[in-house]
Formats: structure tokens, C-alpha cells, sequence
């Protein structure tokens, strides 16, 4: 058991060495979604604690965002080593040294100790810090329940916000779930490479995971029911991506489902798809999207769906069916826009909500884009999926357009002709595509895939949150020669 220890103002209590059971906020879970809110609280004069059951820090330190990232960025580095001339000659191996991305991996992730850094980082906030499964028990009272099954029960003067994430979502195929696959949080922590690994879904998870564990010179193939990859997106950058990754070696298996799997007695899979191929493997990785964790934290004492469905929220993330305004739901909970980014949004706008309401300033209105209304979940989501090249998006697609009957222009450019000079010797793939609404000549929405997607988003997004119209777009020069040029050859592109 862990023991109680001072960091900074803060605290880590067990259920046994808790001293107060009143505080004025209570976050259940201890994600991204979480620790904003407690943090901005206590700036603001109130005293905020934070439950978790598991690792302080929720899955992006630990299984998620960061050891993914960590796994993709030297494959990366290598590519680009590979891509020019000066460089490449000094490149004598196609793939990335495993043991040292895993090195890497862990050092990243701290060995999966949170006491590191996750712990003290939030204690120098002057947030506390509680180590139990938490239940709501009544209105603001919550009971918290040790691993060695000590219990007590806490009150929030305030607001409670339900921080619990999300989990993997296994299809129902006969004999899946009996394999034991590997979910996300396998693939992100392992430390040894399945020769051939079959991997379930061509989303962010399986498309990151495709790249790094092609990057380790293992067999890779991909099954997805779509018949694009990436099939959130605009279906340019899926094909890009996928013909990027099938020149790696990756294999793609697209419109076919999986109709059955087994765990041999060699430990090794075989797996049959609705196509009618038979493939044998060492694992398989399931990354077909995940479900808000709504159970185990009492949400059905206040009539909330607990399968999995989002919790209701309304713009400043408050629980629509809940009275007096006192249960939050924030981050991957509300399945609004389940990313890091978007859960670190959320809690900022959910924390200016709380903070107003325990002063008893109850006279902001939600209305979009003021501080107390999470506009950015309906307009303006950017997301990067960090493969090679990347793909980065903001904003409505084209895909939703149509099915929103928004009536919009679409601009679209090919590679930028700098990227040459700037990262390769030959014009790698690229495009670009800008959403524009065709009255207002507002930009809604952007894609890109290639190099420094990454960093070229954010420009787009600025546009779109503030508006701008395309006969202002003109006049923004990117410099020579940066990538920003590809903004200049959607200019182009428009005809402007
Ligand atoms: C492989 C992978 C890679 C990803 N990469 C990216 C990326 O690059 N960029 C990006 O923006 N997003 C990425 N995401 C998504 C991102 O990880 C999530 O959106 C984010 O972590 C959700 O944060 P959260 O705070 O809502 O929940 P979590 O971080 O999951 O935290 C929830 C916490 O609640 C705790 N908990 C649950 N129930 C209870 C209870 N009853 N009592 C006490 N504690 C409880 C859990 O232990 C957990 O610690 C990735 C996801 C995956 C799976
Ligand atoms: N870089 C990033 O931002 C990043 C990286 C990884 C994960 N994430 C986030 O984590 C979450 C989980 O990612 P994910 O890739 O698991 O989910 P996802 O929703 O992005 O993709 C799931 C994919 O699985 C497919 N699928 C669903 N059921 C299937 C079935 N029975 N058979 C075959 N295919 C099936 C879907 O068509 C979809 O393509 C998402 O919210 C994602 O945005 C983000």
C-alpha cells in the first residue's frame, strides 16, 4: 500500500490516512480530463481532490498517447535520415534498433511508476490526491474503497466530475475474446516483437501501431470491415497513408470482417475473415475503438446509461439529467471528442464553470465560444494521427459536410514543391484540402498528410475558431522555403 507522503501542498492519501472528507470539487479519475479542473480549482482559492484506482495520470501517460508516441518518433528519424542525400549514406540499417526504442518507451513512461512524476507534478498544483475506487453514494457523496477494501465516504461541497475515460471496445467475434488479445495497452508496453502481428482496425490505434511495429521489421497485417483505411477521414489521406505503409510492407485486408479466432496451443493465433483467407500469426492487436467507462463509479443511482453509451452532458460539460448543476462528466466519459487535447479543453471550460458557480456567479449563459461552453467538441476538433507521412485535420470534413447538408467549396493541393529542398531529395506525397463554406467564404475545415502535418494544423485551426474568410486567407504569407507553403498553394488552388 502506498504510503502517505507531502509533495509540494498537495497530498497522496490512502482511504485510510485521509484527514478531511470535505472538499469542494472531487474528480473521479486522474486523467487529462481530471487534473486541469483540480488545478485551475485551487488557483481559485478551492480545495480539490482527485480519485484514482490506477496509475495517477490516466492512460496518456502510461498506454496511450505518450509511450505511442515515443515507440513512432524514432522510426520517424530514421525515415527522414533515409529521405536524404548525406544523410542516407551513413544509414546502415532499414530498421530502428528495438531495444533501444523500448528503452526509450520506458524512460518516457517512468517504468509505469506514477511517484516520478505524474504524483509530484500534481501535488505541486495543491491538489490532493486519493488512492481508491470511487462510487457515487448520493447527491455530492461519494464512497471510496481501498485495494485492501477499506472504505470511506467523502462530500463535495461543490462538484463532483466524473473523469473515468474510456475502455477497448472487442467485437463479438466467436473465440476473440478468449484469445486474450492485445489491446492498445499491450501494444503500447510491450517489450518483445510478435514476428507476424495481425492488427483489428484501421483507425489512429491501428494505423500507429501498424507503423511501429512494421518499423521493427515485423510482419504486419491489417483487417478493416471499411474499404479505406482511416475511414474517419477523407479518403485521400487514408490512401496515402496506406500506400505509404504497404511500401513498408504492411498488408491491408480491406472490406473484410473477422468471422472467427483461435489461440493455438503454441501460443501462436489463426484467424478467419469473412473473405474466406486463413491467417496464422504470433498476436493480434484489437484497435476497434473504445466505449466511455461508465460503470463501477454509482452513476446509475441518478438514472445515467451504464453500457458504455457517453454520458449526456451540455456545453459546460454538467450531466444534462442531473439537478442543481453538480455532476461534471469530462473527457473521454462524454465521448465528445475523445483526445488528449480536447479532455484538456473540456476541463478548462468545465473548470471556469465550477469556480463561477461555487462563488455563486451563476450569470454566464452558456452561448458559443464564451468561457464556459465547449464550442471547439462541434467545430473545430483538431486531430493528428502520427503515422508516415502524418495526417492532421480540423474542423468539418467533406464526408460531413455532405451529411450535414453543409454547402461548401473544396480547395485541394498536391505535395508541396518546398518539401524537396526542405526534407527529401524527391517530392514525397503530399496534399492538402481545405473545407470552405460557400456563402460566407469561411474556412470550416482543413486536411493534411505529409510532412510536419504536425505543426502545420494549428494554423488552420486559429482560421476557423476566428473565422476568416478566404479574402482574408490571401493576405497570411507563409515564408520561404518552410512547409507553411503549403497554405500558399491552397491560396493558389482557390483561384485567389
Ligand atoms: C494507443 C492510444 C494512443 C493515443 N494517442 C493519442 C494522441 O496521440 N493524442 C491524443 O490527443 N489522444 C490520444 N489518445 C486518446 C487519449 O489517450 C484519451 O483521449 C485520453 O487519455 C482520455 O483521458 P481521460 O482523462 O478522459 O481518461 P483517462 O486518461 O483514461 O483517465 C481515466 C482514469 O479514471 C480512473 N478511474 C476509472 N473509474 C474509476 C473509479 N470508479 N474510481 C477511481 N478511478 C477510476 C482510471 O483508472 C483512469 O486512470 C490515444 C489513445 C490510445 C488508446
Ligand atoms: N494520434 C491520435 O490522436 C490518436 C492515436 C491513437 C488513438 N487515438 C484515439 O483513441 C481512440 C481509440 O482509437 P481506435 O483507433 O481504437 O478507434 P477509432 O474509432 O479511431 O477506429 C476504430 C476502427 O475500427 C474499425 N472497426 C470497428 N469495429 C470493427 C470490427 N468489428 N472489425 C473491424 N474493424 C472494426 C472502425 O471502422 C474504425 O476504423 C480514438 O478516439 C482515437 O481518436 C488518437
Amino acid at each position: 500500500m502506498t504510503s502517505t507522503k507531502d509533495h509540494g501542498n498537495g497530498t497522496l492519501y490512502t482511504t485510510s490516512s485521509l484527514k478531511t472528507c470535505d472538499y469542494d470539487v472531487i474528480c473521479i479519475g486522474s486523467g487529462w480530463a481530471s487534473r486541469p479542473i483540480a488545478s485551475r480549482a485551487v488557483a481559485a482559492g478551492l480545495e480539490a481532490l482527485i480519485i484514482d484506482n490506477d496509475l495517477i495520470g490516466g492512460d496518456c501517460p502510461f498506454w496511450a498517447c505518450v509511450p505511442s508516441k515515443a515507440l513512432l518518433r524514432p522510426s520517424e528519424a530514421l525515415e527522414a535520415a533515409k529521405a536524404v542525400g548525406g544523410a542516407r549514406e551513413r544509414v546502415t540499417d532499414p530498421n530502428v534498433d528495438a531495444k533501444a526504442v523500448f528503452n526509450r518507451r520506458d524512460a518516457f513512461t517512468r517504468g509505469w511508476n506514477d511517484e516520478k512524476l505524474l504524483v509530484p507534478t500534481t501535488l505541486e498544483t495543491g491538489t490532493d490526491l486519493l488512492r481508491g475506487t470511487a462510487k457515487l453514494v448520493g447527491v455530492k457523496k461519494i464512497a471510496v474503497t481501498s485495494k485492501d477494501g477499506h472504505s470511506i465516504e467523502i462530500t463535495a461541497r461543490c462538484a463532483v466530475a466524473i473523469c473515468t475515460g474510456s475502455t477497448p471496445r472487442i467485437p463479438d467475434v466467436p473465440g476473440l475474446k478468449a484469445a486474450h488479445p492485445w489491446t492498445p495497452k499491450e501494444a503500447t508496453s510491450a517489450s518483445s516483437i510478435p514476428k507476424h502481428l495481425i492488427i483489428l482496425g484501421t483507425g489512429a490505434v491501428g494505423c500507429e501501431m501498424a507503423t511501429v511495429y512494421s518499423s521493427f521489421g515485423a510482419k504486419v497485417t491489417v483487417i478493416s470491415s471499411t474499404s479505406e483505411i482511416l475511414s474517419k477521414l477523407d479518403n485521400e489521406a487514408g490512401r496515402l497513408v496506406r500506400t505509404a505503409l504497404e511500401a513498408r510492407g504492411v498488408e491491408f485486408l480491406l472490406g473484410s470482417t473477422l468471422v472467427e479466432v483461435q489461440r493455438m496451443r503454441d501460443s501462436s493465433i489463426t484467424v478467419k475473415t469473412s473473405s474466406g483467407t486463413q491467417l496464422s500469426a504470433s498476436e493480434i492487436l484489437v484497435a476497434t475503438g473504445r466505449k466511455p467507462r461508465t460503470d463501477g463509479c454509482g452513476l446509475e443511482l441518478f438514472d445515467i446509461p451504464i453500457d458504455g453509451t457517453p454520458v449526456e452532458v451540455d456545453e459546460s460539460l454538467r450531466v444534462k439529467s442531473v439537478r442543481d448543476k453538480w455532476l461534471y462528466a469530462v473527457g473521454d466519459v462524454n465521448g465528445r471528442s475523445p483526445l488528449t487535447h480536447m479532455c484538456k479543453y473540456q476541463a478548462r471550460i468545465a473548470a471556469t464553470a465550477i469556480i463561477r458557480q461555487a462563488r455563486g456567479d451563476l450569470t454566464t449563459e452558456q452561448a458559443p465560444w464564451n468561457s464556459v461552453s465547449a464550442t471547439a467538441d462541434h467545430l473545430a476538433i483538431p486531430q493528428v494521427i502520427f503515422t508516415q507521412p502524418a495526417v492532421a485535420s480540423v474542423g468539418l470534413s467533406r464526408m460531413q459536410a455532405k451529411e450535414r447538408n453543409v454547402p461548401v467549396r473544396i480547395i485541394q493541393t498536391g505535395a508541396v514543391t518546398v518539401g524537396a529542398l526542405l526534407h527529401g531529395d524527391t517530392f514525397g506525397e503530399g496534399w492538402a484540402q481545405w473545407v470552405v463554406d460557400a456563402e460566407s467564404e469561411k474556412l470550416l475545415g482543413m486536411t493534411v498528410v505529409g510532412q510536419d502535418a504536425t505543426e502545420l494544423i494549428h494554423a488552420a485551426t486559429v482560421a476557423i475558431v476566428g473565422g476568416v474568410r478566404l479574402d482574408r486567407l490571401v493576405h497570411t504569407v507563409p515564408c520561404f522555403p518552410t512547409m507553411s507553403e503549403v497554405y500558399l498553394n491552397l491560396i493558389e488552388a482557390a483561384g485567389l
